[in-house]
């Protein structure tokens, strides 16, 4: 690892102790004196040691005389408050630290200094430091929605995250209805003056703020939405999560967990991660935008019946769930996709998208992309609309598409274990008509260890394309149409064309949590349309700074220092 100039060391006290401070571009690392450490018996050679990375530096500010009385009071530490009075010039720096998996909490760590100059040199040169990083919002906008999960949503603003975006120029509203936030991004916002988005909410609230920012991004450049191949212009501002809802899967699979100080955290810290956008039409004509779940069948239903139990909270899924599991239904119809590279790996790979993916760090418009979508079976399929697609016909008891993992509280690997959050894909997975006894076996899968994919009647395909048709909207013969039932176990059959209700032989599509109001859709996935406050899921332990060691090797480029 590239060694990196001090930028300031000094002798400071933390506590009681006396610490060597050392900062350069990226770190800021104390520990223990060895003088210190002998005057305290200590023999543990790392067991003081701290580093932590600039661009996880919330805020640093100098202490004030009466913020030291205070601390001194509360800790009625004698050492300290002798401290205090022998160097009463003191500055705080707040930073990030990993509690739990994937939990982020603020630290403070205060260093007290023999003179001012001193002191005011660190605040100084640090401040400075954090001025340097650019992707950090000065402006946010704030979207809280009241009713979302369980009605938790302005508590958990006012008293979690509030307080830690006070140094930020905040502009929060409460919504006043369903769509409020959407309409008011797509018409009336200023937005030049704003550096991000952030709602608080479930995926119901995230799915405004998206149609909100996609629609209004294309009305700015006078891209028309409507046109199915029309080439969206990615969003620029991006958009924050403060988990506030039901399921709150798009938080959970780019973050790891539903906390909203960790969210706060990547927010504060600017974060930055991509993320593909499915936009969803019927007949050409455009019907919304997806990031998580496209889901007919199985999902669709829940969701169909959980709309009526809103009362419940977020218990309306699994009332719904098991409602659901019971009436065992399922769906005859037409699924075409368009598989995608091979370079892409498959939903049955291993390789799990997490921080820095280099799946997903593939450009957008990488050569690769562009090659393949000029190739001659391409071109041809421009032509007749079917090269390179696959066409399945079957009975299907859930067809699901998975943009992202989908985990969430409910299973935590999710509904596609290795889907990517920006590779451009989606998976598709197909359920087929199967027992009762064999769809529960799948559905535990998602929560335990197995494999969900490993079924005779399970398929899964990763794709960028696809289409469905639910089969009476197919041309099929009156002699087909006799063969109904095609929705369930316990249903009276319909006996001719004439008296059938086609409704109760389709499911609805579950679109983030929304229902859409047709069957017959067609999906294709836009990559990296919008970015999230977010820097996807960390692997455990991830340490990917500069090792603290060569900082106490390495020479100050502006020394300082008191003893
Ligand atoms: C046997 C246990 C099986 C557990 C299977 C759990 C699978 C859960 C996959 C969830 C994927 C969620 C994808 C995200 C969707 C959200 O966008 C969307 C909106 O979120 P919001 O409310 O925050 O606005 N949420 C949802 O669609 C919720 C889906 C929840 C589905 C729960 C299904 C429970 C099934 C229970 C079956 C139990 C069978 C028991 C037999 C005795
Ligand atoms: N002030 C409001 N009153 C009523 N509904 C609202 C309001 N603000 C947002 N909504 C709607 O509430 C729905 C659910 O919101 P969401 O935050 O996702 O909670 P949940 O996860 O419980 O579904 C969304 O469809 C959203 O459009
Ligand atoms: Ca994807």
């Amino acid at each position: 690892m590239q060694k990196q100039p001090r930028l300031l060391s000094a002798r400071l006290f933390q506590k009681h102790r006396q610490v060597e401070v050392v900062l350069s571009r990226s770190v800021l690392a104390w520990k223990e004196t060895e003088k210190s450490k002998k005057r305290s018996g200590s023999t543990s050679q790392t067991a003081h040691s701290h580093a932590v990375q600039v661009c996880e530096i919330v805020a640093v500010r100098k202490m004030k005389d009466d913020d030291q009385d205070s601390t001194d009071t509360r800790r009625s530490d004698k050492k300290e408050k002798q401290l205090s009075q022998l160097y009463p010039h003191a500055f705080t720096v707040s930073y990030v630290t990993r509690t739990r998996p994937h939990q982020w909490r603020c630290s403070d760590v205060t260093f007290h200094c023999a003179n001012e100059g001193l002191c005011q040199q660190w605040v100084q040169v640090l401040n400075e430091q954090l001025s340097l990083l650019t992707n950090r919002p000065k402006s946010l906008l704030v979207y809280i929605n009241p009713y979302g999960g369980k009605q938790r949503g302005q508590r958990v603003y006012e008293q979690k995250v509030a307080p830690l975006f006070h140094r930020a120029c905040i502009t929060g509203r409460l919504t006043e209805q369903a769509n409020h936030a959407r309409d008011h991004l797509k018409t009336e916002a200023n937005l030049d003056k704003y550096d991000g988005v952030v709602c608080v909410g479930g995926d119901g609230m995230f799915s405004e703020i998206l149609h909100g920012l996609v629609t209004r991004t294309q009305n700015d450049n006078k891209v028309d939405q409507d046109q199915p191949d029309a080439e969206l212009v990615p969003c620029s501002l991006r958009i924050g999560i403060i988990p506030a809802g039901s399921t709150d899967c798009i938080c959970f699979a780019t973050v790891g967990t539903n906390d909203p100080v960790t969210s706060a955290l990547h927010i504060i810290v600017g974060d930055s991660q991509p993320m593909d956008v499915c936009s969803v039409y019927h007949n050409d004509i455009f019907l919304r935008y997806s990031v998580s779940l496209l889901g007919y069948g199985f999902y669709g239903d829940v969701l169909t019946d959980s709309e009526r139990k809103r009362w419940l909270g977020p218990a309306r899924y699994d009332l719904s769930g098991v409602k659901t599991f019971l009436s065992h239904n399922y769906y005859e119809g037409t699924i075409s996709f368009l598989p995608a590279e091979n370079n892409t790996g498959t939903p049955r790979d291993k390789l799990q998208c997490r921080s820095g993916c280099f799946v997903c760090q593939r450009e957008p418009s990488s050569k690769d992309n562009k090659e393949w979508e000029m190739s001659e079976d391409n071109e041809k399929s421009d032509k007749d609309g079917s090269s390179g697609w696959s066409v399945i016909r079957g009975k299907f008891i859930a067809i699901n598409a998975a943009s992202m993992s989908c985990a969430c509280p409910r299973s935590p690997k999710g509904l596609s274990p290795s889907a990517h959050l920006a590779d451009g894909t989606t998976d598709l997975i197909l359920v087929r008509k199967c027992s009762r006894l064999d769809f529960f076996r799948h559905l535990l899968r998602h929560i335990n260890k197995d494999d969900q994919f490993d079924h005779s009647f399970v398929e899964v395909h990763r794709v960028r394309k696809f289409r469905f048709q639910p089969r009476h909207h197919e041309l099929v013969s009156l002699e087909d149409l006799s063969e109904s039932p095609k929705k369930t176990d316990f249903r009276p059959i319909c006996p001719t064309q004439s008296t059938c209700n086609y409704t109760g032989t389709h499911s609805s599509w579950t679109c983030d949590g929304e229902i859409l109001p047709h069957a017959a859709i067609q999906v294709s996935v836009q990559c990296q349309l919008i970015r999230l406050f977010a820097r996807g899921i960390e692997e455990q332990q991830q340490c990917v700074f500069e090792d603290p060691c060569t900082l106490w090797a390495s020479e100050p480029s502006t020394p300082s220092s008191v003893d």
